[in-house]
C-alpha cells in the first residue's frame, strides 16, 4: 500500500513536475493477479485496482490499516472496467459487467475479486473511506443508471454525468462515486472548475487512446498546474485544488469522494475568466 501525506497549497505551488506527480498521482493500478492500493490521508480514502487474470484475487486486512480484515472499518466503492467479473462478498457472488457498481459496507469479511475469462480480464476499480455504519450491498448495473448530460459541442464539454453511490442512489456513510463519459470529439470535463473544501476527490481516466495524453489541472483555482496523464491512471485533488482536464481525445472517468458532506451539489464554482 502507497501512501500519500496531504499537502498545503503552500508548499504544492513549489513543485517541479517530479514532485507533483509523486505526490498526487497514481500511476499504476492495475497489476496481473495482484491488487494496488493507495492510501491519502486526504479523508483518508484508500484508491486500488484488482485483476484477476489466472486466479482469484482477495482484499485483505493490511498492516498500514492496522485491520484485521479490509471493511472493519471502512465501507468500498467497485467499478468493473474490464471484462465481464464477480465478487464474492462472504459468500455471496455478484456478476459484475463492463462499467457495472458495487457497494460493499462496514463489517462485511471476505472479499474475493473473479474474473471471467483470463483473456479478457475483470479491472476492477475501487474507493474506500472510514465507514460508521453498514449499508446493505447493493448492485447497480450500467445501464439502469440514468445519465445527466452536461456541457455542449460548442465548448469541447459535451458529457454524461451518471451517479451512482450519493445521496439519491445507492446509500453510504461517506463514499460518493459515479462515471462521466465524454462525447466523442469532446474534450473538457468538470470546466468551469469547482474546488470542495468539505470533499478529497479522486478522478480516475479510462478509455483513453493508448497514444493519447489528458492533462489534468489542479492547484488553487488562481494557481493552477497541470499533470500529464496517461488511460487508466487516477490523481488525487485535495479539497483545496480544483480537478479540470482536457485530453488529446475524448475518454471517460470515475471519481470517488469522501469527507464530511455527502452532497454532490455542495461545490464551489470559480468562473474561468479569474482562473490564472
Ligand atoms: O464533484 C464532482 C466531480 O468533480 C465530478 O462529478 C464532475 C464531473 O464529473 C464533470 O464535471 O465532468
Ligand atoms: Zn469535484
Amino acid at each position: 500500500m502507497e501512501k500519500r501525506y496531504s499537502i498545503h497549497p503552500s508548499q504544492a505551488k513549489h513543485f517541479d513536475t517530479s514532485e507533483i506527480r509523486k505526490n498526487f498521482l497514481v500511476e499504476k493500478l492495475f497489476l496481473d493477479d495482484d491488487v494496488s492500493l493507495c492510501y491519502s490521508l486526504d479523508d483518508r480514502i484508500i484508491i486500488g485496482g484488482i485483476k484477476p487474470v489466472s486466479k482469484e484475487v482477495k482484499l485483505e486486512g493490511h498492516d498500514f490499516i492496522k485491520a484485521d480484515y479490509f471493511l472493519q472499518r471502512r465501507e468500498l466503492g467497485v467499478f468493473n472496467i474490464g471484462g465481464s467479473g464477480r465478487i464474492s462478498v462472504d459468500g455471496k457472488v455478484y456478476p459484475l459487467q463492463n462499467r457495472d457498481c458495487l457497494y460493499i459496507g462496514l463489517g462485511c469479511k471476505e472479499l474475493i475479486f473473479i474474473s471471467d475469462s483470463d483473456s479478457e480480464p475483470a479491472k476492477f476499480y475501487l474507493a474506500s473511506a472510514p465507514a460508521h455504519k453498514n449499508y446493505p450491498i447493493q448492485h447497480v448495473a450500467f445501464k439502469e443508471v440514468q445519465g445527466d448530460e452536461m456541457g455542449s459541442q460548442e465548448t469541447a464539454n459535451k458529457r454524461t454525468i451518471r451517479r451512482m453511490i450519493h445521496e439519491k442512489g445507492i446509500q453510504s456513510c461517506q463514499l460518493c462515486m459515479g462515471m462521466t463519459e465524454l462525447a466523442p470529439g469532446n474534450v473538457w470535463n468538470s470546466m468551469p472548475p469547482h474546488v470542495h473544501d468539505r470533499r478529497v476527490e479522486v478522478y480516475m481516466y479510462f478509455d483513453l487512446a493508448d497514444d493519447a495524453v489528458l492533462f489534468h489541472m489542479m492547484g488553487e483555482p488562481d494557481e493552477t498546474r497541470h499533470i500529464v496523464m496517461k488511460n487508466e491512471q487516477a490523481v488525487i485533488s485535495p479539497p483545496w485544488s480544483i480537478h479540470s482536464g482536457s485530453a488529446t481525445s475524448n475518454y471517460t472517468f470515475i471519481w470517488a469522494m469522501a469527507g464530511e458532506n455527502y452532497t454532490y451539489e455542495d461545490m464551489d464554482t470559480f468562473p474561468i475568466s479569474d482562473m490564472k
